[in-house]
């Protein structure tokens, strides 16, 4: 049983402040998302808007932010199991159980860094498409050269899915954006771009079938409010329909409500080795801000150690005296 200090769920800023910290503390460290990627809701609801009350950012694009946060964390050997949705906590005598829906993990404390709830892409609503599920449909972009010299089409409206087929452009052979309005929800230096750009634009299109042999090879589209239909060839649909979120703690044995997880002012829940920050957390007077998670995070993991070994300091020495 490999067993971590501290297991933190919920990579979004909150989350993975805590986790730099935790390296800082030289504490050994699990990050759990249900996401491919980190930055929670920067990265999956704005990367592209700028954000003004960071401290020390005049203004920084949600994004960079997670970024940032990202390279801060690259100073630390952490272990790191995304696409993964924790399910419930089981607890045995000094040892968390952290069950997922692909394995259990083991922790001597929890960091619960939730946000509103684990994010779920909104899915293709056909039949057929579960059976194209990464074998042609994707819901989310780890590597961009996977789309090198093929015919990709992106679904969706928004900033996120003209951007993908506006960074697709030079790389893959064709790309189509079909969006079921005539008008895209994206900023207008974007649209310019994608007038300017050889991205085939379909609109107003639905998506009404998938089809294919092995893999994803057709969607068959109709105009929207016509009888009109066309048939598109490509090797890859890459939907963009935005999020859903999911927050059911029921099974996680700790106080919680629908606001979230009520804590004392160390970051502690109901449950003795279970630590809370950001957005997940609940107290009188409780800001949701990226800030106020940034100043919970520390919080958490200090009294977490603390708890692990009484030994442990709360009050730890300042990072400028660790690295000179
Ligand atoms: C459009 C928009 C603009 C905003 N602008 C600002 C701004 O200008 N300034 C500001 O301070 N704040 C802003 N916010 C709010 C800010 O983004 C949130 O306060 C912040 O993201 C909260 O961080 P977090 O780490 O607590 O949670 P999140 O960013 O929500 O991250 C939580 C992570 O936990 C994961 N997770 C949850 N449950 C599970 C589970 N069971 N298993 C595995 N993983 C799980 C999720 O997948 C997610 O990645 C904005 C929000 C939005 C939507």
């Amino acid at each position: 049983m490999n067993v971590y200090d501290i297991t933190i769920v919920g990579a979004g800023p909150a989350g993975m402040f805590a986790a730099f910290y935790a390296g800082m503390r030289n504490a050994k460290t699990k990050i759990i998302d249900t996401l491919p990627q980190l930055g929670g809701q920067l990265t999956t609801l704005y990367p592209e808007k700028y954000i003004y009350d960071i401290p020390g950012f005049p203004k920084i694009k949600a994004d960079e932010l997670a970024q940032n946060l990202e390279k801060q964390l690259t100073m630390f050997n952490h272990r790191y199991c995304l696409e993964e949705e924790v399910i419930r906590l089981d607890y045995q005598e000094d040892i968390i159980e952290i069950v997922t829906n692909q394995q259990t993990h083991y922790s001597k404390a929890v960091i619960l860094a939730l946000g509103n709830g684990s994010f779920q892409p909104r899915k293709l609503r056909l039949e057929q498409a579960e059976t194209f599920e990464n074998n042609g449909i994707d819901y989310f972009i780890s590597d961009l050269m996977k789309y090198a010299g093929k015919k990709v089409a992106v679904a969706g409206g928004g900033d996120s899915a003209v951007d993908w087929a506006l960074m697709l452009e030079p790389i893959a052979k064709e790309v189509s954006l079909i969006h079921r309005r005539a008008r895209f929800r994206a900023h207008e230096h974007s649209i310019e771009q994608l007038k300017n750009s050889s991205v085939q634009i379909l609109t107003p299109y639905m998506i009404r079938g998938v089809s294919g042999d092995k893999s994803l090879e057709t969607l068959h589209l109709q105009v929207a409010k016509s009888e009109e239909t066309t048939d598109l060839n490509v090797d890859y649909l890459i939907v963009n329909y935005g999020f859903t979120t999911n927050l059911n703690l029921k099974d996680w044995q700790i106080n919680s409500s629908r606001q979230g997880i009520p804590v004392q002012s160390d970051m502690k829940s109901s449950k003795d080795g279970v630590y809370c920050c950001g957005d997940i957390t609940q107290y009188d007077g409780k800001v949701d801000l990226i800030a106020t998670g940034f100043g919970e995070a520390p919080t958490a993991v200090n009294n977490a150690l603390h708890y692990i070994d009484p030994k442990n300091r709360t009050q730890p020495m300042h990072s400028s005296s660790l690295f000179q």
